[in-house]
């Protein structure tokens, strides 16, 4: 039996200073601190290039966030920053080192990973990225039968799907190159409905694949392959599918020549791929110009977060506090609001950047936790999730941090952008302000007696509900590289105080074992394996529907 090693986060003195802090000061409304400190907002925000992180609607002091430092300071966060930076396999588990920030260095810094400099490779590989989208976007990289590309088609799933949908979908108005497409899904209905209207001539496919070996990507790809097929010749596949691996052998297994293949490394997590060889699809969309700019946008916030205090650090910020409600407040939510439409993917993609990271029970030596770890991401965009569950957010019983994206200007009708901002900060100020009894029953103007007494709490809206407030200048290829850098860099640092390895995701295992063993069972006649009498029950079910059908 493995010796069980626990993870003594826990047991440290700040650990219990803070539960004492929480006790001590749940009690405190935020209209309080802000009543009683007219300069919460410039102490409690930060402003970075076109970024504005505005943290005063928390449930914090200056000595909330002292503790929250020193328990940084416990974790040995910054050394652990160090390690990552440095190249140091921090993953483990894996035996790997994470280094999606050597993705956004510049071409004269340098790194060794392994006694090799990975920057020349990293930009070596941007140089073929950009020749290629540059030659299809010009019309040089031409289809089968001449034709110029007109549609791209990313098969990809998790980490080689959700970071380029969401930053394709971002700078649409940046889009001047083919239409892009993402297909994810094993459900056939995802593929078949994207090819439809799509002309195989003018189409170009990406198999975007970390491991190529992910079933739901890889059972597109031959789906893709057999739809070109049947309307053109075997030779022409070379002018219209393209691949994306870190494996270059499976991916020459498929048929994709090596010119056709566009490599990334081990050290690259799925999640935090976007800035690689998986962001193809995004700079055929938009261009070179850019997406060299998402990835300096990207690296400005990196060099801020490896180098700004740990009080003026935007990601250290945003991570101790949510670890504050996470782990003292008992709060198992987050949610991302963005009020932009362009960034309507943002919650998915946070969710598979934060869940998958740090939905963990274990430790990174695995050490057993006995505290809460990562929260339920969720979120819609605004303003459509006022008009869906926000009411559970102003007048529930639970306490639901959340972040609030805005950017300050918009590329269409200024005049309705400013309704959509105001609505933003209404928001925040609603959930944070609240509304007392009596002032609820002073706007009942006329309503008295029972009426009264039965409404008036109704109206009434507790407050002290916490979030951030992200405003972004205006959303541009640079100030959503910042943007994303930031999610991430607050996701290891959450990783880091609660001793996780944020960079391995042996959890999505399990389920693709028991599917790989189910779907030869949905076949009529195949034996039935052994499952508890609700899987044989629904596997019977689904036989039973297709012997009819
Ligand atoms: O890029 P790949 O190797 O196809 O993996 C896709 C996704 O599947 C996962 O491994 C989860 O199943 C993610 O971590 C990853 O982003």
């Amino acid at each position: 039996m493995a010796t069980i090693r626990f993870n003594d986060i826990n047991a440290s003195q700040v650990w219990a200073r803070l539960h004492q802090h929480q006790r001590s000061t749940r009690h405190v409304h935020m209209r309080e601190l802000f009543d009683a400190d007219p300069g919460r907002f410039e102490r409690f925000s930060l402003r970075l290039d076109g970024l504005l992180l505005d943290y005063s609607k928390n449930r914090i002091t200056d000595r909330t966030l002292e503790l929250l430092f020193e328990l940084a300071e416990v974790a040995d966060l910054k050394g652990q920053m160090d390690a990552m930076r440095g190249g140091e396999r921090i993953n483990v588990s894996e035996n790997r080192a994470v280094l999606h920030t050597a993705l956004r260095l510049p071409a004269d810094a340098s790194l060794l990973v392994d006694g090799v400099d990975v920057v020349p490779e990293v930009h070596a590989t941007l140089a073929r990225m950009a020749a290629f989208s540059g030659d299809v976007r010009a019309g040089d990289w031409r289809g089968h039968a001449g034709q110029k590309i007109t549609d791209v088609v990313n098969l990809g799933i998790g980490g080689s799907d959700l970071g380029p949908l969401l930053a394709c979908e971002a700078l649409a108005p940046w889009h001047d190159g083919p239409r892009v497409h993402y297909v994810s899904n094993v459900d056939p209905a995802h593929l078949a409905r994207t090819l439809e209207g799509l002309d195989a001539a003018s189409t170009l496919f990406i198999v975007c694949s970390k491991s190529f070996t992910t079933p739901e990507t890889l059972l597109n790809a031959h789906a893709a392959r057999r739809w070109f097929l049947a309307r053109a010749p075997e030779p022409a596949l070379a002018r219209h599918f393209v691949a994306v691996s870190t494996n270059t052998c499976a991916a020459g297994a498929f048929g994709i020549p090596p010119d056709n293949l566009f490599g990334f490394w081990d050290w690259v997590g799925g999640r935090y791929s976007l800035w690689s060889a998986v962001g193809l699809s995004l700079m055929l969309a938009v261009g070179e110009a850019n997406f060299r700019e998402l990835l300096a946008g990207a690296h400005a916030m990196d060099t801020h977060f490896f180098e700004a205090p740990f009080t003026r650090n935007m990601p250290v910020l945003m991570a101790l506090i949510g670890v504050w409600y996470n782990t003292f407040y008992g709060a198992h939510t987050h949610a991302i609001m963005p009020y932009d439409h362009g960034l309507r993917r943002l919650p998915a993609h946070i969710q598979q950047l934060d869940m998958e990271s740090n939905g963990k029970r274990v430790g990174r030596y695995g050490e057993r936790l006995d505290f809460d770890t990562g929260p339920v991401i969720w979120g819609e965009e605004g303003v459509n999730s006022q008009h869906a569950f926000f009411q559970l957010l102003h007048q529930g019983t639970r306490l639901v941090p959340s972040d609030f994206i805005v950017p300050m200007q918009s590329r269409y009708d200024d005049a309705q952008h400013r309704v959509l901002v105001a609505n933003a900060f209404a928001q925040t100020e609603a959930l944070m302000r609240g509304k007392t009894v009596a002032e609820a029953m002073a706007e009942l103007t006329g309503v008295s007696g029972e009426a009264l007494d039965m409404l008036a709490p109704q109206k009434t809206f507790p407050g002290n509900q916490p979030s951030n407030t992200l405003a972004l200048s205006a959303l541009t290829p640079h100030t959503l590289g910042m943007l994303l850098a930031l999610y991430e860099h607050k996701v290891f640092v959450q990783g880091a105080v609660w001793g996780l390895n944020s960079f391995d995701q042996w959890g999505v295992e399990y389920g693709k074992q028991l599917a790989r063993a189910i779907a030869p069972e949905l076949e009529q006649g195949v034996d039935v394996g052994e499952h508890d009498s609700s899987t044989h029950g629904l596997i019977g079910f689904y036989r039973e529907t297709h012997a009819q059908s």
